[in-house]
């Protein structure tokens, strides 16, 4: 099902949270709103939810080009999943998943048969089908999120909204759901909605990016996209860490961001090209397939960059010397605009 907002703004009193926000989600795409905290994703959610009204004078919610405004929270279909595991504690896996096919009117409700068999190809899908019998404390915070995405699926529902549901869970059990979801998405096809503000996350399991900040959304494309053609210095320096270089730009008088990993260092004068720099290592952080190599420059100012291991090996740097380096991209933006 295709999801269409246009000019949707949500107010708080006098604090604008939403501005004027157009957003259209294709049939079956994952798209991650992706932005700091109270950039106004949870809003969105809600909105489209239809658990929060947008504010008078705002545009429709479009749900297969149908306006969903007035059709009531139960009818839209919607799957939920929030960031704190809400399955019942008194129910085991198999009654959880199995609650919203048992709440349904006795006219929709399927046969107990039909339940038992959809419950456990559900919890085949999220790969917990030894665990039907066991209760929520019996599980691991990512096993009960497996559950409730489940218990979201259930129901068929048109549409999934996630609002971090990975966010209590620690960075390795994240990274490992993150994939399981893109996994799971490839297989269902729903279309669906992902919070978060890791942009890692955002970046690899989406289809589609939209980096919020403020209540507006500041560019809407695919990951790479995303990342490698940032729309605005926000979105530069919110997708990674960064450098600033000041008078750089073309004009004389901008200001050039420049990821760690898009600066290259050099032995010698002649392979840096006319633009190197002299910088002095100042320090070097090791640890993964990457070396962190601080540099000092003559006027002072720290410059970071990421090397990988083999062509630090190469290179064989060590504190306290001094080496050229150059910037292999820029991204350069007017000076007012980056400060
Ligand atoms: N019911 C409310 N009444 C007043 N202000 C609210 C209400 N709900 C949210 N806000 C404010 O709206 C802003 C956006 O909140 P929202 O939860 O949408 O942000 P978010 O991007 O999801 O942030 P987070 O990542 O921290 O959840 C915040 O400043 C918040 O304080």
């Amino acid at each position: 099902m295709t999801i269409e907002i246009r000019n949707i703004s949500k107010s708080y009193g006098d604090n604008k949270i939403l501005q004027n926000i157009d957003l259209k989600i294709e049939s079956g795409e994952l798209v991650a709103l992706l932005g700091p905290s109270g950039s106004g994703k949870t809003t969105l959610l809600r909105v489209i939810a239809g658990i929060e009204q947008a504010d008078e004078g705002s545009g429709p919610v479009l749900f297969d080009d149908v306006d969903v405004s007035d059709v009531d929270l139960g009818k839209r279909r919607i799957g939920f999943v929030f960031q704190h595991y809400a399955l019942f504690k008194h129910m085991n896996v198999f009654e959880n998943i199995a609650f919203g096919l048992r709440a349904k009117p006795r006219r929709e409700r399927p046969g107990e048969a039909q339940i038992r068999e959809k419950v456990q190809t559900l919890l085949d899908l999220i790969q917990l089908g030894n665990m039907a019998q066991r209760y929520p404390s019996q599980l691991s915070g990512g096993q009960r999120q497996r559950v409730a995405l489940a218990r979201a699926l259930a129901v068929e529902p048109r549409v999934l909204l996630l609002d971090e549901p990975f966010g209590a869970l620690d960075a390795t059990v994240r990274r490992e759901l993150r994939r399981w979801l893109r996994r799971l998405h490839d297989t269902i096809h729903v279309t669906t909605i992902f919070v978060t503000h890791d942009q890692e996350e955002a970046l690899e399991v989406s289809d589609r990016v939209a980096v919020m900040n403020a209540g507006r959304i500041e560019q809407y494309a695919p990951p790479q996209e995303v990342y490698e053609k940032p729309a605005s210095p926000f979105v530069f320096k919110f997708l990674g860490n960064y450098n600033l270089f000041h008078g750089r730009g073309q004009s004389g008088d901008g200001a050039a961001l420049v990821r760690p990993h898009d600066i290259v260092i050099h032995r010698d004068r002649d392979s840096a090209g006319p633009d190197a720099r002299l910088g002095l290592v100042s320090h070097i952080g090791f640890g993964g397939p990457v070396v962190k190599v601080e540099l000092e420059t003559e006027d002072k100012t720290h410059v970071d960059v990421e090397v990988t291991t083999p062509t630090f090996n190469d290179l064989a740097l060590k504190r306290g010397e001094t080496v050229w380096f150059a910037l292999r991209t820029q991204q350069e933006y007017e000076y007012d605009f980056v400060i």
